[in-house]
């Protein structure tokens, strides 16, 4: 058996919405393995966005358990938290959160300067296969959309994450610049045994993933 590099133990988040309170994760039990890669899809509002939130330890659950890399998160203090994020997560968010002041290298090479390693020839690769080369100086905010995604997803990988969690990485894309993205993340997650949980709307790209997880009503449905 692989090793477990995410684990839901009865995992339940509730929100409160006036004055009610709101089941969105339901007694939730899931794992992901490393170099595992799985489409998450559900329904507007079914909890897709909250479950990628509570492995990033931007929320938290009202009751379970959250293992990341075997380590039981409940006593994780913030400092914790940071380190994780910094050195084996990377995110790709439906609005990308580019740095605005910075160049295409310097966002790239954010995540490296956190973890106080160098630029690798690892790097280059993702800068040549994601077609970034020519645009390395250029300011991520006189990007297109398509571009600045493609920068979003470089700079997720560029520190080698053991995790990588994709919201609607493509949403912002053509169908022909989705699928080549799509071809890409899947082969540098590969070459890195990248575990990746990506939440899509589109069975084009959910199909390069391993596994397709439905969230329905709480719970996961494959
Ligand atoms: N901070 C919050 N406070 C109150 N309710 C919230 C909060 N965050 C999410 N919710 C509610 O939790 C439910 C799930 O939201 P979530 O954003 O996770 O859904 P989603 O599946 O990602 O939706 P979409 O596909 O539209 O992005 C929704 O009903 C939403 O209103």
């Amino acid at each position: 058996m692989t090793e477990q590099i995410v684990q839901l133990k009865r995992i339940t988040k509730e929100f409160i919405d006036g004055g009610q309170s709101h089941r969105v994760l339901d007694d939730l039990d899931l794992a992901l393995h490393r170099g595992e890669t799985v489409a998450l899809t559900g329904a507007s509002g079914s909890g897709k966005s909250t479950l990628l939130n509570l492995i990033a330890g931007f929320e938290y659950p009202n009751s379970g358990e959250l293992f990341l890399l075997g380590d039981n998160t409940t006593t994780w203090k913030d400092h914790r938290w940071s380190q994780f994020r910094y050195q084996q997560l990377g995110v790709v968010f439906q609005q990308f959160n580019l740095l605005t002041p910075l160049n295409v290298k310097d966002n790239i090479a954010f995540p490296l300067r956190m973890n106080r390693k160098p630029w690798s020839s690892w790097c280059d690769t993702l800068v040549e296969s994601m077609g970034l080369s020519p645009l390395l100086n250029r300011h991520v905010d006189a990007l297109s959309g398509g571009q600045q995604q493609r920068v979003a997803i470089a700079r997720a990988l560029a520190h080698q994450p053991a995790l990588l969690l994709a919201d609607e990485p493509t949403g912002n894309l053509d169908q022909s610049a989705s699928l080549e993205v799509m071809s890409l993340l899947k082969t540098l997650a590969a070459e890195h045994q990248t575990t990746v949980l990506m939440v899509t709307h589109s069975l084009e790209s959910a199909g390069f993933m391993d596994r397709r997880w439905h969230l329905e009503q709480g719970r996961i449905h494959e």
